[in-house]
């Protein structure tokens, strides 16, 4: 029997993504086909796919970049299409190489982090509580570019320039943090140092809903729970990592017998022998 002073049934926490049936058609060609697709809060997806699976094309989506062609995408409750872009926008965190393109050489470092508090790239004469500039260094210090903050972001190397702006995504405790591609470019350390920060990150108990882009399996930070493997525009599989990232469906997704292992929380991939 229901204890009567028990406290009350906790509603159900509506998904912080949820697509059904999106496609996506440019110039005639079928970019994103009939993809079905739940993130739950609180969970860390990756995004595996071959160049032109469509990946890029998804984030535009899921950062309320680019419309639908068919179907019904719902990101942090709002359904594109009947939402102010704007006003959702902003409780997203992004990092994306088009992002890293419209910050101007001479920013210096750490007010490419601070902007995000207001949403904007390039400082003017906002102003920032001493607060905000010890999380911009703490977060520049977590993903190993401390030591950054007074130079200017044009004199950064590529992997530096990465590292920034995914410390800059989470500065404003993101409900949905999007990351394309962070390891992209980076050399052995840079990618262990950003591995070893989104894994701490992913450790957190504020840890935001998070969704990285990426091709390689080597490039997963333990913690991340659930994978979405992508071909030619349709999902191959979804859910929990453990689950799907198998040596068949990778195989499947990357169109080449792939062997898949995994070591305390690290993945890696190499061609069948
Ligand atoms: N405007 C467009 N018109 C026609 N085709 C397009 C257009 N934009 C992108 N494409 C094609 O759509 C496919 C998916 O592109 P997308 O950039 O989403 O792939 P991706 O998975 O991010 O690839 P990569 O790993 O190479 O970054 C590619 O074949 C691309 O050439």
């Amino acid at each position: 029997m229901p204890d009567a002073a028990a406290d009350p049934p906790v509603a159900p926490v509506p998904p912080v993504v949820d697509l059904d049936g999106v496609g996506v058609v440019r110039s005639g060609s079928h970019l994103l086909r009939d993809v079905d697709w739940t993130v739950g809060d609180g969970e860390r997806w990756v995004v595996l796919g071959p160049n032109g699976a469509g990946k890029t094309t998804l984030f535009d989506i899921l950062s309320a970049r680019s419309y639908p062609s068919s179907g019904r995408a719902t990101i942090l409750g709002e359904t594109l299409g009947e939402v102010d872009v704007f006003e959702l926008r902003p409780r997203i965190g992004l990092s994306s190489a088009s992002l890293a393109a419209t910050v101007p050489d001479r920013e210096r470092v750490r007010d490419v982090v601070l902007t995000a508090a207001h949403g904007v790239v390039g400082r003017f004469r906002e102003p920032y509580e001493q607060v905000d500039a010890d999380r911009a260094d703490a977060l520049l210090d977590a993903f190993g570019v401390s030591g950054l903050g007074d130079r200017t972001f044009g004199t950064l190397s590529e992997g530096e320039r990465k590292r920034v702006l995914v410390a800059r995504a989470v500065m404003t405790d993101p409900e949905l943090l999007l990351l394309d591609e962070p390891a992209a470019g980076l050399d052995l350390r840079g990618r262990e140092d950003l591995v070893t920060g989104l894994a701490h990150l992913a450790a957190s108990h504020s840890a935001p809903t998070t969704v990285l882009v990426t091709h390689h399996v080597e490039e997963i930070p333990p913690g991340f729970d659930h994978v979405l493997l992508l071909r030619g525009g349709e999902v191959v599989a979804a859910g929990p990592i453990e689950l799907v990232l198998t040596a068949a469906a990778l195989s499947d997704t990357f169109g080449l017998p792939l062997e898949v292992s995994v070591d305390d929380g690290r993945w890696s991939a190499r061609a069948a022998r």
